[in-house]
């Protein structure tokens, strides 16, 4: 791949974003990786989605350091820098502050698992990394953010391959996938999930989790060999 096959994957999944109603104004970031050539094309930061174009996406290497392109890289870029380094498998990040999913972050929440939707999707909760400490924020608050992440699955027994989607405490919700096009997918399921999540709340806030037998049905129907979804 050259520098503009990620470029142009980064552009194209960047405006998504808009499409699909998860961000508002300059709310929200994808990066596209070339593991061969580690490196990865990230939004440019502050730049509204009506002004993106190919170009304007910025390489970055894995410590983060702008390797091509004039403007500044998303702020979020070290969290990006981070995860690609330690999880080897995924080709896509994205960031956003969709409505539902940064609710449940700022309420510190981990989304429940009421019903087959989410099922369909995951296994487990949503789980909600814990806020950042005043150490945290006053250090490399971006770099730490990458490891609070990796901590709060670590934490639930899980790897990166169980789940591609969290919610940092008191921020916004951060998913990922072997494309940026399967990361962008999850940012959206995610969305729809918490919207039902609260709803459900709502209208029920005795609502039970769904049977463990209900969630392995439902995952196992789309998952597994040959399947096609969520690849
Ligand atoms: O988290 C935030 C803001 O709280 C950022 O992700 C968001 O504003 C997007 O920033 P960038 O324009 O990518 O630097």
């Amino acid at each position: 791949m050259s520098y503009q096959d990620i470029q142009e994957a980064a552009y194209e999944a960047n405006m998504q974003l808009p499409k699909l109603g998860l961000v508002l104004f300059t709310f929200g970031n994808v990066s596209a990786a070339d593991r061969s050539k580690g490196v990865f094309a990230i939004k440019p930061s502050g730049v509204p989605y009506d002004q993106l174009s190919p170009d304007k996406m910025v390489i970055v290497d894995f410590d983060g350091k702008t390797v091509e392109g004039k403007l500044r890289p998303s702020s979020d870029t070290l969290t990006h820098a981070v995860l690609y380094k330690h999880w080897e498998k995924i080709g896509g990040i994205v960031h956003t502050h969709s409505t539902y999913a940064t609710a449940w972050a700022q309420s510190q929440r981990d989304i429940p698992i009421f019903g087959t939707t989410h099922a369909d999707h995951n296994t487990v909760d949503i789980p909600c990394a814990p806020p950042m400490s005043d150490e945290m924020i006053q250090g490399d608050y971006e770099y730490q953010t990458g490891f609070q992440i990796m901590n709060a699955l670590k934490d639930r027994n899980l790897s990166y391959e169980d789940i591609e989607m969290i919610l940092v405490g008191n921020h916004a919700p951060f998913t990922w996938g072997k494309t940026p096009d399967k990361a962008v997918y999850n940012s959206a399921v995610l969305e729809n999930v918490a919207q039902m999540a609260l709803l459900t709340e709502q209208i029920n806030p005795k609502a039970p989790r769904l049977k463990d037998a209900l969630i392995r049905k439902h995952y196992e129907r789309k998952h597994g060999p040959h399947s096609y979804y969520g690849q």
